[in-house]
C-alpha cells in the first residue's frame, strides 16, 4: 500500500514517525521545506516530480489556510480505490471535495503526543468511504495512539477543541504551574521535575482507576488541609470551570470558522 503525505511539518512528521513502523505501507512526502525524514521515505519538493504514480492514500497535512491553493491537481495521484485523509483543523469534507473533486475523504484529528505513540485521534468518514478505506486509516492511526470514530462531522471539530488543541492547554497549564513552583523557591530543574512528574503520576493514576476524577481529587484533600486551601484558591468560585468551558468553546468556534 502506498501513501502520499502532502506537508510534513510538526504534526505530519509526528504521524509519519509512527506510520513507518507499518511494513505494509510505503511513504512519499511532498513538502518544499521538510527535513530529517525517516529512512525509506521519499521526499519531493514539488508535486510535479510525482510523475504518473498513483497512491492508495493521500494525506493532507498542510495548514488549513493553504488547502484551496495547494490541493487542486492532487486528485490525479489517487488510485481507483484510494482515499484522501485530512488532518487539517476545521477544513470540511465539502471544502476538500471542492478542491479535489468527488473523492472519498476521511477527516482525522490527531494530537501531538502521537509522536510517542500516546496521541488520541478523532476520525470521521465522509459519505463515499468504504469499510476497507476506514480500516486502512484506522490501523495507521492506531500506530499513533488511540482512535475514536465520530459519526457526525461537527463532532470532529469538537474533538479538535478538546483533544487536537488539548496538548497546548496542558503545556500552558504545566508552564504556569512550573512558574508557581519557582516562585515558591525551587530551581527551574526542580520545579520541572516536581510539576511534570506530579501531573504524569496523577493522570496515569486516573487512567488506571475506575473512580471518577472527582473521587480521586477528594482522596487527596484533607478537611481543612493544604489541598483544600489550594483548591479553594484554584476553583473555589468556579472560575477554572468557566475558563475551561471558554477555552474549548473558543477553539471549537475557530474550527467552525476554518470550515
Ligand atoms: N500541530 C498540531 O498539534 C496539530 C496540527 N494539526 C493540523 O495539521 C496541519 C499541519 O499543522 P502543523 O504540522 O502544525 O504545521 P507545520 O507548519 O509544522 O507543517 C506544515 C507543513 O506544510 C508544508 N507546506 C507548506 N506549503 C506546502 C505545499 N505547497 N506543499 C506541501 N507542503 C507544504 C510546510 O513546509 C510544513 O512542513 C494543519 O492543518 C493543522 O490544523 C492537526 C492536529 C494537531
Ligand atoms: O492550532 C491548530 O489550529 C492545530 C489544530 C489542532 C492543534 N493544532
Amino acid at each position: 500500500m502506498k501513501a502520499l503525505l502532502i506537508g510534513c511539518g510538526k504534526m505530519g512528521g509526528a504521524l509519519l514517525g509512527r506510520w513507518v513502523k507499518s511494513p505494509e505501507w510505503s511513504f512519499t512526502v511532498v513538502d518544499p521545506m521538510a527535513q530529517d525524514l525517516p529512512d525509506d521515505v521519499r521526499l519531493f519538493r514539488d508535486r510535479e516530480e510525482l510523475g504518473s504514480e498513483l497512491f492508495d492514500l493521500v494525506i493532507v497535512a498542510v495548514k488549513p489556510q493553504l488547502i484551496d491553493a495547494v490541493l487542486p491537481g492532487y486528485e490525479q495521484y489517487l488510485g481507483a480505490t484510494g482515499c484522501v485523509g485530512s488532518i487539517a483543523a476545521g477544513c470540511s469534507v465539502a471544502r476538500l471535495q471542492s478542491a479535489l473533486g468527488d473523492v472519498s475523504v476521511i477527516r482525522i484529528m490527531p494530537n501531538l503526543p502521537a509522536s510517542i505513540g500516546q496521541g488520541v485521534s478523532g476520525l470521521f468518514a465522509g459519505p463515499k468511504c468504504t469499510p476497507a478505506q476506514r480500516s486502512g486509516v484506522e490501523s495507521l492511526m492506531q500506530q499513533a495512539g488511540t482512535t475514536v470514530w465520530v459519526d457526525e462531522e461537527d463532532a470532529l471539530d469538537r474533538v479538535t477543541a478538546v483533544a487536537g488543541s488539548g496538548p497546548g492547554y496542558v503545556f500552558e497549564i504545566a508552564r504556569t504551574y512550573i512558574e508557581a513552583a519557582e516562585a515558591l523557591g525551587f530551581t527551574t530543574a526542580q520545579a520541572r521535575a516536581l510539576v511534570l512528574d506530579t501531573m504524569a503520576g496523577a493522570v496515569e493514576m486516573a487512567r488506571r482507576s475506575d473512580e471518577s476524577v472527582e473521587t480521586l481529587r477528594n482522596s487527596v484533600t484533607s478537611k481543612n488541609g493544604t489541598t483544600q486551601a489550594g483548591l479553594d484558591a484554584l476553583n473555589g468560585d468556579g472560575t477554572l470551570t468557566e475558563l475551561m468551558r471558554r477555552t474549548t468553546r473558543a477553539a471549537y468556534d475557530r474550527a467552525v470558522e476554518l470550515r
